[in-house]
């Protein structure tokens, strides 16, 4: 018994100390986890995006054990002020790293409110089998019980590891693993603010991973779209929808000359009687319109409370409205035919 204890100690340790040589690079965009309150008591009242990498990472000598780890600091911004040129850059530095033979992993530290987002769209164009494990937290450092270190922690130990690979981009968040496509913040101020409808792929405890089960949707290797070859996005904005809404906002929309709508429906992406001949009006011009709901599960059937093969709409599946603006965006670097778009609604 004792000997067989001691050998699972060495080869644990044997494990630990071969994942504290591979490199990991923390990109670093702002958010919470880089926040800065005025007491310990501050958890929801703080300015995000105010501490350097260098400074976080130098507070958390725990990562040497964990990997090799060095720190970039590519933003530093609020993840709700990100705009599609900071997805183009972070994606293209994220893809630039992933081909260098000196690297293992990357670990994105992000602002919470549109990680999702960027994580989606990491897991749709980056093309490596390498970890791509985003991060950020619920308080800010200075607080009492900060969640940053730990998460922290956890992603740099996740993109270490060699089961986290072909797995696409990750969302490494209380003690938990999600797939950057399933995860949404679902709950804010709470430390457990994120969820993913199919469920998390599985745990981190204790520096192990624990996995449950892993993405079945297409993503990194397995996409068609990569982001060396895409500089621009084109136009996508979303369109809310509930009880008493005004045409105002569809009319502006198509007015601008955006590409595509994402239309936040309410239930099964119900559509209001007096928005359906504003949205099959700009579809008829070649607007794209994609029905998604403003309910944040579950998913939105084709040709269920809305014609779509009469319209030429796509469905965004399960997607919910801001991922839907990412895969419509995305998808629209390639083609405005909606059969290909719908297939690719289906397949991501
Ligand atoms: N918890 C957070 O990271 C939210 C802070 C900020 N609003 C952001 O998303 O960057």
């Amino acid at each position: 018994q004792d000997a067989a204890t001691a050998t699972a100690a060495a080869a644990a340790q044997a494990a630990i100390q071969k994942a504290a040589q591979r490199h990991v690079v923390v990109l670093a965009t702002g958010g919470t986890i880089a926040g800065a309150g005025a007491s310990a008591m501050n958890s929801a009242s703080y300015t995000a995006a105010k501490v350097p990498v260098e400074q976080l990472l130098a507070g958390l000598p725990e990562v040497q054990e964990v990997a090799r780890v060095t720190g970039e600091q590519v933003f530093q911004i609020a993840s709700e002020s990100f705009t599609n040129a900071e997805l183009l850059t972070l994606a293209k530095r994220v893809s630039e790293l992933a081909k260098q033979a000196d690297v293992d992993g990357i670990v994105v530290t992000h602002g919470t409110d549109t990680m999702e987002e960027t994580g989606f769209f990491l897991n749709l164009v980056v093309q490596t089998d390498k970890p791509i494990v985003l991060v950020g937290s619920m308080r800010p450092g200075t607080a009492i019980s900060a969640d940053g270190a730990l998460n922290l922690l956890n992603a740099i130990g996740v993109a270490a590891s060699g089961d986290a690979a072909g797995k696409g981009a990750l969302v490494v968040m209380n003690d938990e693993i999600h797939t950057a496509r399933d995860v949404a913040k679902l709950i804010n101020i709470k430390t457990g603010a994120f969820v993913s409808q199919w469920g998390p792929l599985g745990m981190v405890v204790e520096g192990r991973n624990y996995w449950f089960r892993a993405p079945i949707k297409r993503h990194t290797t397995g996409s068609e779209f990569n982001i060396d070859e895409i500089s621009e996005l084109p136009a996508v904005e979303i369109a809310y929808s509930y009880g008493n809404v005004a045409p105002t906002v569809v009319e502006a929309l198509g007015a601008s000359g955006v590409k595509a709508i994402v239309h936040a429906g309410t239930g099964n992406g119900s559509v209001p009687n007096r928005i359906v001949p504003k949205l099959t009006e700009l579809s008829e011009k070649g607007t794209i319109i994609v029905r998604s709901s403003r309910v944040p599960a579950g998913f939105v059937l084709r040709n269920a409370e809305q014609p779509d093969d009469k319209y030429d709409w796509v469905v965004a599946h399960d997607l919910n409205p801001q991922k839907a603006r990412i895969l419509a965006a995305v998808a629209l670097t390639k083609t405005q035919d909606t059969k290909e778009l719908q297939r690719i609604f289906w397949e991501y």
